[in-house]
């Protein structure tokens, strides 16, 4: 009898234990499942991403190679230090980025806070000197013609040019032309500088006249400058003056970059 009690007892508890393991097997199991699906759907996420990825950065690499190359042949062609990247033509480039939008911006002569301080062109020299009481550098007669435009009108042309659907090339520039003598005379004025104007003599190759024709940015970007010449001239005034202030507490004065001077001599070497 407790014999028969004990089997029922010892059957129904074996019973429980039963469902109970069963019960923890079945959460196992759907856990394994699930742990799977949430592995598999992650690997499966990233090697599309991963694969995307690739496939974009080796579509860019064989579109970019191409240029490398030739950046590479006109770096060892070039001994002036010039950027190779210009000599390239409009059309090459085309060719070299089929199947890539391209914007092919024409740069004039651009100036403003920030440019390089001594680096030979006109705008930072004639401002270094003036500011430094030495004498402002003509190089030739000064007739030569150059129209300057302000760093963030540029800037307003290029976002323009990104922006629009015009991928033939587009002249970004300031077309108020003037002599360089005019502009020596017009920093000396805005810096209230004592210096001379000294006359040097003509550099090599030297455009006697530049002055971008920008009717097709006004047309297709609906972009021209604003900024006028002596506000921006203001500010790079300003710039400069603090740098040198900046440099002078640090024991280093730039001095204009004395190129250009001698007839013969590679420009901006
Ligand atoms: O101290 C100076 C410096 C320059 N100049 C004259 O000022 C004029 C402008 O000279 P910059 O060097 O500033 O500019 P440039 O227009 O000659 O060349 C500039 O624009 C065309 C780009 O391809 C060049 O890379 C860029 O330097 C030239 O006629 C030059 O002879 C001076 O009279 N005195």
């Amino acid at each position: 009898m407790v014999s028969k009690a004990l089997l029922r007892l010892v059957s129904a508890v074996n019973r429980r234990r039963m469902k109970l393991l069963l019960g923890i097997a079945l959460l196992a199991y759907v856990a394994s499942v699930w742990g799977n699906f949430v592995n598999m759907s992650f690997l499966l996420n990233r090697s599309i991403q991963e694969n995307g990825e690739l496939k974009i950065e080796s579509k860019i690499e064989e579109m970019v190679e191409p240029l490398r190359e030739k950046i590479r042949d006109l770096e060892k062609s070039f001994t002036q230090k010039y950027p190779p990247v210009k000599f390239l033509s409009e059309k090459d480039r085309k060719r070299i980025l089929e199947g890539v939008e391209v914007r092919v911006a024409r740069i004039f002569n651009t100036f403003g806070p920030r440019m390089h301080m001594n680096d030979g062109r006109v705008v930072s020299n004639f401002i270094l000197q003036a500011l430094q009481g030495e004498p402002l550098t003509v190089y030739g007669s000064g007739s030569q013609t150059r129209a300057f435009q302000y760093v963030s009108d540029l800037v307003n042309g290029l976002v323009a040019l990104m922006n629009s659907n015009v991928s033939s090339p587009v002249n970004l520039g300031n077309p108020e032309e003037h002599t360089i003598l005019e502009f020596a005379q017009l920093i000396k004025n805005l810096v209230g500088s004592g210096s001379e104007i000294q006359f040097l003599s003509e550099a090599q190759d030297d455009p006697q006249k530049r002055k971008p024709d920008i009717k097709k940015a006004k047309l297709m970007l609906g972009w021209e400058p604003v900024v006028p010449l002596e506000e921006g001239l203001n500010k790079a005034i300003h710039y400069f003056r603090k740098e040198l202030e900046y440099q002078a507490n640090n024991q280093y004065i730039p001095k204009p970059k004395p190129a250009r001077i001698k007839k013969g001599r590679t420009r901006h070497s």
